[in-house]
C-alpha cells in the first residue's frame, strides 16, 4: 500500500517533528500508538509525551494511570531545542494539574514558536467503554485560546457545546460555532458517531464539517462527505485522525487541504482494516472467554499517503447546488490522449497577434483593468482573431464579454467562482476552467465538470501573489492522481529551466506569462517551448 515515492517527492527529504501528548493504549490501537504508526506512514518524526499509562483491551478499560507533570515538564526541557515541534498534538489529559501544566507550557513555546500550531483531540470516553477522561469545560476553557484546530467526534462536540438533544447535521454547523466560540481558531466535528445525520436519510454517509475562523466576526465551513464504512475495526480512528491533520498541517498543508487528506487517510485505514483473531489456543481459553473465541483483535489499520481518488471525500458546497444543468461545460475536443502542450497567458492584441500565427492549441486573454469601454472591443477583437487562426481562445475573468462575444471559453479564478453565472456558461456552449489551488479547490472544482483544472502556483513567481499558495511538484502529482479525465493545467513560476519537470507530471497544458513576455526574444523562447511539450 506504501505510495509510489514520486509522488511524495520532496515530502520524503524533509521531515518535520510533531509531538504528541497523549495516553498510552497498551492494546496498541490507539493513543500514542496510532499517533505514531500514522506519523511514521505520513513521513513526520513523533515525539510522544505519555500523559497516562492507561489498561485496556478491546473489551474494557481497566485503569487509567496519570503521568506525574513534573515528568511531562523535563521531557518538554529535554526536547524543546532538540526537536523543536511543527505542531503538537494533544490527545488524553488525564487530569487538571495535566491541564493547567499544559496551559503554561503552550502559552510558553508558543511565544517562542509563533508558527507552531496545537491540535487537540477530545479525548473522553474508551472507544471499549469506561471514562478515560471527565474534565469539565471550565476546566478545558483556557487552553481553548491556546488550540488551533480541536477535533471532536459529534458525541465529544455536544458535550463540548453542553448540549443534550440529539442533532441532525444541519446542527452541525450551530455546534462548530459554539465550539469556536470558546477561542480555538478551528474545530472539526467529525460525523461517525452522528447517527441522526440526515440528507442521506439511511445513515450511508459520514460528514465532518471544519469551521475555520478568519477574524472575530467571520469563519469559513469546508464540509467533506464519504460513503460511511461500517467496520468494528475503528479503535484507534480518532488519534489517527488528529495526528494525521497534525502531519499534514505540519507538512505545511492549509487547514482546508490536511482536512481532505486525513479525510481521505481515515477512509482509505477504515478500508484496509481487516479481522485478527483472538489466536488463543483451546488449554489457554478461559471458559468465560468461550463467546469470544474468534473475536475482532485489530484496530484501525494505518496506510500510506492517501491517493486512490476513491478514498477522497466528496465537498459540500453551495457551488454544487447552483449549478442547475446537469450537463458538464463542453470538453475541450482534444483527440484521444492529445494534450494542449504550451498555454500562453498574455494581456493584449499585440501579445495575441505575436502568438497566434505559432499554431499554439490554447492562448489566454488575462486583461486586468475592469474599465468596460477599453475591455470589451478587446475582448471582441481578439474572440474574432483567434477564430481566424482556430486557436481556442480563453478569455480571463470577464465571462459575461466572453459569453456575448462567443470565445472558445472562460478562465475563472475562486474569488470569482461565487459570482459568475455558471449556468449562463455552460448554456452559451463555452468551455470553462478554473484556477486551483490544494486538493480541496481541486475536488469541489472538479465536481463543476470544468472542460479544465488549472493548479498552480507551481513555483514561486512574481506575476501575481500567491503567498500561503506554493503548490510544488509534489502537490501537482498528488492532485493529479484525483483528476480522472479532466484535463489539468499547471500554472506559476514555469520557466525553461522547469519545464520539462513539469510536464513529466502528466498534466495536459504547462501556463506561462513571464516565460514569454520577459523573455529576450518571445517568439523563438514559444517556439522553443511548444516543441518541448509534445
Ligand atoms: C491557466 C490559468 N490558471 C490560473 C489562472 C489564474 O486565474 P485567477 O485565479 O482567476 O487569477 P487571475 O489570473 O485572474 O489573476 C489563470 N489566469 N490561468
Ligand atoms: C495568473 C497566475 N495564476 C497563478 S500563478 C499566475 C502567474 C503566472 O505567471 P508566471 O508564468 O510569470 O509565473
Ligand atoms: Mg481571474
Amino acid at each position: 500500500m506504501r505510495i509510489e515515492t514520486a509522488l511524495l517527492g520532496n515530502k520524503l527529504q524533509k521531515k518535520p517533528i510533531i509531538w504528541t501528548i497523549s495516553g498510552a493504549d497498551c492494546s496498541g490501537g490507539a493513543g500514542i500508538a496510532a499517533d505514531i504508526k500514522t506519523g511514521h506512514n505520513l513521513n513526520v518524526e513523533v515525539c510522544h509525551l505519555i500523559t497516562a499509562n492507561t489498561v485496556q483491551n478491546s473489551s474494557e478499560l481497566i485503569a487509567v494511570n496519570p503521568t506525574q507533570v513534573e515528568i511531562l515538564a523535563l521531557q518538554v526541557q529535554a526536547l524543546r531545542f532538540d526537536k523543536p515541534p511543527a505542531v503538537i498534538k494533544i490527545g488524553l489529559i488525564a487530569n487538571r494539574e495535566q491541564i493547567n501544566w499544559l496551559i503554561d507550557m503552550l502559552s510558553e513555546i508558543k511565544s517562542q514558536l509563533p508558527n507552531l500550531l496545537v491540535v487537540y483531540d477530545p479525548v473522553g470516553r474508551a472507544s471499549v467503554g469506561g471514562c478515560l477522561s471527565s474534565l469539565p469545560n471550565s476546566v478545558l476553557a483556557p487552553l481553548m485560546p491556546l488550540v488551533d484546530v480541536i477535533t471532536p467526534n459529534f458525541i465529544e462536540a455536544k458535550q463540548l457545546c453542553t448540549l443534550t438533544t440529539t442533532s441532525s447535521v444541519n446542527d452541525t454547523r450551530f455546534m462548530a460555532e459554539k465550539i469556536l466560540r470558546l477561542g480555538c481558531k478551528a474545530v472539526i466535528i467529525k460525523g461517525g458517531h452522528n447517527a441522526t445525520e440526515k440528507p442521506n436519510d439511511n445513515n450511508t454517509h459520514c460528514t465532518d464539517v471544519c469551521l475555520q475562523s478568519l477574524s472575530p466576526t467571520s469563519s469559513q465551513l469546508f464540509t467533506l462527505q464519504s460513503p460511511k464504512i461500517n467496520t468494528s475495526y475503528s479503535h484507534g480512528s480518532g488519534c489517527s485522525f488528529a495526528s494525521a491533520l497534525a502531519s499534514f498541517l505540519a507538512h505545511n498543508y492549509l487547514l482546508r487541504d490536511a482536512f481532505t487528506l486525513t479525510k481521505a487517510f481515515i477512509n482509505q485505514g477504515l478500508l484496509l482494516a481487516t479481522e485478527v483473531k483472538n489466536d488463543i489456543s483451546d488449554d489457554m481459553r478461559d471458559d468465560k472467554n468461550e463467546v469470544d473465541r474468534n473475536r475482532y483483535y485489530g484496530a484501525f489499520e494505518q496506510g500510506f499517503w492517501p491517493s486512490k481518488p476513491n478514498n477522497f471525500p466528496i465537498i459540500i458546497n453551495p457551488l454544487n447546488q447552483k449549478l442547475q444543468s446537469t450537463k458538464c461545460f463542453e470538453p475541450l475536443d482534444l483527440s484521444e490522449g492529445e494534450k494542449l502542450g504550451l498555454y500562453p497567458v498574455i494581456d493584449s492584441l499585440a501579445w495575441l497577434a505575436l502568438l497566434l500565427p505559432l499554431n499554439l492549441n490554447i492562448i489566454q486573454l488575462r486583461i486586468k483593468g475592469n474599465n468596460i469601454i477599453e475591455v470589451e472591443p478587446m475582448i471582441e477583437q481578439a474572440v474574432a482573431m483567434a477564430r481566424d487562426y482556430n486557436c481556442r481562445l480563453f478569455i480571463n475573468d470577464h465571462w459575461q464579454l466572453a459569453i456575448k462575444y462567443g470565445a472558445y471559453g472562460v478562465h475563472i479564478g475562486q474569488e470569482d467562482l461565487n459570482g459568475a453565472d455558471l449556468n449562463a456558461i455552460a448554456k452559451a456552449g463555452l468551455r470553462l476552467g478554473i484556477s486551483t489551488h490544494g486538493c480541496y479547490e481541486f475536488l469541489l472544482a472538479k465536481q463543476l465538470q470544468p472542460s479544465y483544472l488549472a493548479v498552480g502556483a507551481i513555483f514561486p513567481t512574481k506575476t501575481k501573489n500567491m503567498t500561503g499558495q506554493i503548490q510544488g511538484l509534489e502537490n501537482l502529482t498528488q492532485i493529479l492522481a484525483l483528476a480522472d479525465t479532466t484535463p489539468v493545467v499547471a500554472i506559476g513560476g514555469i520557466n525553461q529551466q522547469r519545464l520539462d519537470k513539469v510536464w513529466n507530471t502528466g498534466v495536459s497544458a504547462v501556463a506561462v506569462v513571464t516565460a514569454i513576455t520577459e523573455a529576450q526574444q518571445p517568439v523563438t523562447a514559444t517556439k522553443t517551448m511548444q516543441a518541448r511539450l509534445c
